[in-house]
């Protein structure tokens, strides 16, 4: 079975006062009022992956207006032969802390243990709209696959910040660029690897008779200038292009200007021309594709969260996407207004009632499906 998370509880997280909740390992359909709190709640789980969750809010954000002066998730995950208690905490003016299990540890160490995909309202434009949104999709995808992806990120990010900075500041002595040149051609060319692999490992996963979330064939695209992967081909470049990046006051070249392509395999169609519905089945698709490529190579599916998902699709759609995520076992966690939206998941999934009261989120798992 599926690692899940056994208990979650939430102290002066935005409107949750105070919420504690137990889950058995089934999805969790999480339905109420609009501003009752639900969005919330899965922006805790997505913080129990490295990162700045589902929304990319800053701590202090998130901390309980008007009163409070820090907030706290705790989780205990729970699967076979598997057991951890996570609590994140967060005052202003401090970097989020992790405890494991009793002991302090690096935000990064919750890639190993557990993983964790995502779909938001925010997405329904990542066809559309810069490539950012979409390096941030397949970094998530490519980080379930491969945990130290998110390493290979932070310090690819650390050194191009630093070469930025030389660039921004006219230095021209190549002394000063190639230490950071190289450790960026070596974490870059990693990345590069990394979301090649997950885009081959998506790609397998994809089920070409599925009707309801058609499959996509996906590409990465580079910056022109930008090499293969392979650490002195990068380093090479970069020294190339240091006139051009003096003159733009930034790297102009790597990983971290890469875009994914997507068409729609059946139409044969870019996903940017597909309708606005098509478009966010491919997304659905892709997650699907991640969780079952999950699933088959480590016997686990991820946490998947889905928010506002179901009521933006029709009854076949909705009912398809219910029975793949029951197939998979997996913890979805999905939000959605009315109980109504959920009912044909009845037992299989726990359905979770979360309203408003005096400004505090009270979040109430109902003993049958309402
Ligand atoms: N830091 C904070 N402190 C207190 N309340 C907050 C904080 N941040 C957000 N909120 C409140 O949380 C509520 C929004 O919660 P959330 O986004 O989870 O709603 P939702 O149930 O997902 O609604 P919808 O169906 O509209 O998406 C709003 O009322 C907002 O004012």
């Amino acid at each position: 079975m599926t690692p899940y998370i056994a208990q979650l509880a939430l102290s002066h997280f935005r409107s949750h006062r105070r919420t504690r909740l137990q889950f058995d390992g089934r999805p969790v359909a999480l339905y109420g009022p609009n501003g009752a709190g639900k969005t919330n709640l899965i922006e805790a789980v997505s913080l129990l992956s490295p990162g700045r969750g589902l929304r990319r809010a800053a701590a202090e954000e998130i901390i309980r207006r008007p009163e409070a002066i820090g907030w706290k998730i705790t989780a205990s995950i729970e699967g076979p032969g598997l057991g951890h208690e996570i609590e994140i905490t967060a005052e202003p003016g401090q970097p989020r802390s992790l405890s494991l299990d009793g002991k302090s540890a690096p935000q990064l160490a919750l890639a190993r243990l557990i993983r964790i995909v995502w779909l938001v309202p925010a997405q329904d434009r990542l066809w559309i709209e810069g490539a950012e949104g979409r390096r941030r999709f397949l970094d998530r995808m490519t980080l379930s696959f491969l945990p130290d992806h998110g390493e290979a990120v932070l310090t690819y990010e650390k050194s191009m910040r630093e070469r930025n900075r030389l660039l921004k500041d006219d230095v021209r002595d190549p002394g000063w660029y190639r230490a950071l040149e190289h450790q960026m051609a070596e974490a870059g060319s990693r990345i590069m690897e990394n979301r090649a692999e997950a885009l081959s490992r998506l790609s397998a996963a994809q089920d070409d008779t599925a009707t309801a979330f058609p499959a996509a064939d996906l590409s990465l695209i580079e910056v022109e200038g930008t090499p293969a992967p392979g650490r002195d081909a990068l380093t090479e470049a970069l020294a190339a292009n240091r006139p051009r990046d003096l003159a733009a006051g930034r790297t102009l070249i790597g990983p971290h200007r890469s875009d994914l392509a997507a068409t729609y395999r059946a139409k044969d169609m870019a996903a940017a021309q597909c309708s606005t519905g098509e478009q966010k089945a491919l997304l659905i698709s892709l997650i699907l594709a991640n969780a079952r490529a999950l699933k088959a190579e480590t016997g686990a599916a991820p946490l998947v969260l889905l928010d506002e998902v179901a009521a933006h699709l029709d009854a076949g759609r909705r009912a398809a996407l219910f029975d793949e995520i029951c197939a998979l076992g997996a913890q979805a966690w999905m939000t959605g207004t009315g109980p109504d939206l959920f009912a044909d998941l009845d037992d299989r999934a726990q359905h979770v009632a979360v309203e408003d009261r005096d400004g505090e989120s009270v979040a109430r798992i109902e003993e049958a499906s309402p």
